[in-house]
């Protein structure tokens, strides 16, 4: 059995539009039967996902769910081209994988540090009518409109190692600390152990800073005689590389917070040396409580010199952000934990699309397929010159043929993409 925690997240891409190109004719003084001038539009930014081993968590995801990257600029006369859109890179933790949210295809795994994928690609600049000249078509009124970029839903999934492991006495105030600091609680995977439930939180900081505090929940209650908490979620918080240390500073139930601090400690390193050993911050709770007070000026007396004490109220929120910040500042400077990567993921293969299908339901006649989609797409369908030329490439690619192999018959409905026609032989 293994013990997986994610995070998944559901995100739309999209890559810039091409621009159109431009229909223009030279017209100069000198130059009387001047010809078509028109440019080429820029063809849209890619969207492209960069791994980045800094980032901890698919929480912005959350926060933003629509990556468009820009268009490409519509070409102008004098041939001028117009100029491509920007790529827009998006960062996103290593180790996430990325699918089709529709097919559920696998599309990368971003596994190394700047590892980079496109995940939609921009459309193809329109041209412009100096690329429809022919000797018979001196002055072609004709250009394509930019190819629409690459659109689709995409779906991260990312495999959750604890930052931060939170210790400390029942009732000390983990649950209600993590319930407080998270934006989110992942779901838990293939976990059967019984009476204790872990407890993960993502915490985000700010933009591109974020990071996993795990409850370890009746880690004291004799959990080093292996009462209770399953070994699969203690080798996972073997992993963390800090730990929060919660005391109850009120002294409620009778309880001592100099005392607990020495007595988790000493639990923690008996069950678990490796984990005993992470370095430790102390979080001095419910200070909204009476006699708060005097308790956190012992525990700082006490351990002020070697860890750095935070007097909170996890219940009314006070001492938290800085809590959080000072925690974010501190991973950031201890070493990564290196993510576990699904071994099986493999290099990602694109299956072979047939070039177009043609298939008739409810008496219309349906054709799809990229090229053909694009090629209608960049049509503009009031420019006659325009759709002459895509009844041209319709006819080239067979298209046609397969529509009479179908049965196709006059005054039929076609549709390709979002354009409709009758059928005329
Ligand atoms: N007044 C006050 N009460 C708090 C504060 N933090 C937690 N509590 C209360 O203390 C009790 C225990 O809090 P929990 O968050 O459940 O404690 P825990 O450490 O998760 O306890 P276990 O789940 O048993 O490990 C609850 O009744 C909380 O409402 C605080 O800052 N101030």
């Amino acid at each position: 059995m293994i013990l997986i925690f994610f995070d998944k997240a559901k995100i739309f891409v999209k890559g810039g539009d091409g621009g159109n190109g431009c229909i223009a004719m030279r017209r100069e003084k000198y130059v009387p039967e001047g010809g078509p001038w028109g440019g080429d539009g820029g063809r849209g930014g890619n969207v492209v996902f960069r791994a980045d081993e800094g980032l901890r968590t698919l929480v912005d995801f959350r926060y933003k769910r629509h990556y468009k990257a820009e268009r490409g600029r519509h070409g102008e006369g004098k041939n001028m081209h117009g100029a491509s859109g920007e790529d827009l890179v998006v960062r996103l933790p290593a180790g996430t994988l990325i699918r089709d949210a529709d097919t559920g295809e696998l599309l990368a795994d971003l596994v190394a540090h700047d590892q980079e994928a496109v995940v939609a690609r921009g459309g193809r600049g329109g041209r412009g009518n100096a690329h429809f000249a022919t000797a018979n078509r001196k002055a072609p009124k004709l250009a394509e409109k930019g190819a629409p970029g690459e659109e689709r839903w995409l779906e991260l999934e990312l495999k959750l190692l604890a930052d931060v492991g939170l210790i400390g006495f029942p009732n000390a105030g983990k649950s209600t600390l993590i319930s407080k600091v998270s934006a989110a609680k992942p779901k838990i995977a293939n976990y059967h152990f019984t009476t204790i439930t872990p407890n993960l939180g993502v915490v985000r900081v700010e933009e591109g800073r974020s990071f996993v505090m795990a409850d370890i929940p009746g880690l004291i209650e004799g959990a080093h005689a292996g009462a209770g908490l399953g070994h699969e979620f203690l080798r996972h918080v073997e992993r963390t590389r800090l730990l929060v240390h919660v005391l109850d500073v009120s002294g409620s139930e009778g309880r001592d917070p100099v005392e607990d601090f020495l007595a988790t400690n000493r639990e923690l390193i008996l069950y678990n040396p490796v984990i005993g050993a992470k370095p430790q911050v102390i979080v001095a709770n419910k200070i909204d409580l009476p006699g708060a007070a005097e308790n956190l000026r012992r525990v700082k007396e006490a351990y002020g010199e070697e860890y750095e004490v935070f007097p909170v109220s996890a219940v009314t929120g006070s001492g938290l952000e800085p809590l959080v910040y000072r925690v974010a500042a501190l991973l950031a400077g201890l070493p990564p934990e290196t993510p576990v990567l699904l071994e099986d993921a493999g290099p990602v293969v694109h299956q072979a699309e047939p070039r177009f299908t043609v298939f008739r339901q409810e008496g219309i006649f349906y054709v799809k397929g990229k090229e053909i989609e694009r090629h209608v797409a960049m049509t503009d369908m009031d420019n006659e010159e325009a759709v002459e030329r895509l009844q041209w490439i319709i006819k080239r690619m067979g298209i046609e043929d397969d529509l009479k192999a179908a049965g196709i018959k006059e005054g039929d409905t076609v549709k390709i993409g979002n354009f409709e026609f009758e059928y005329a032989e």
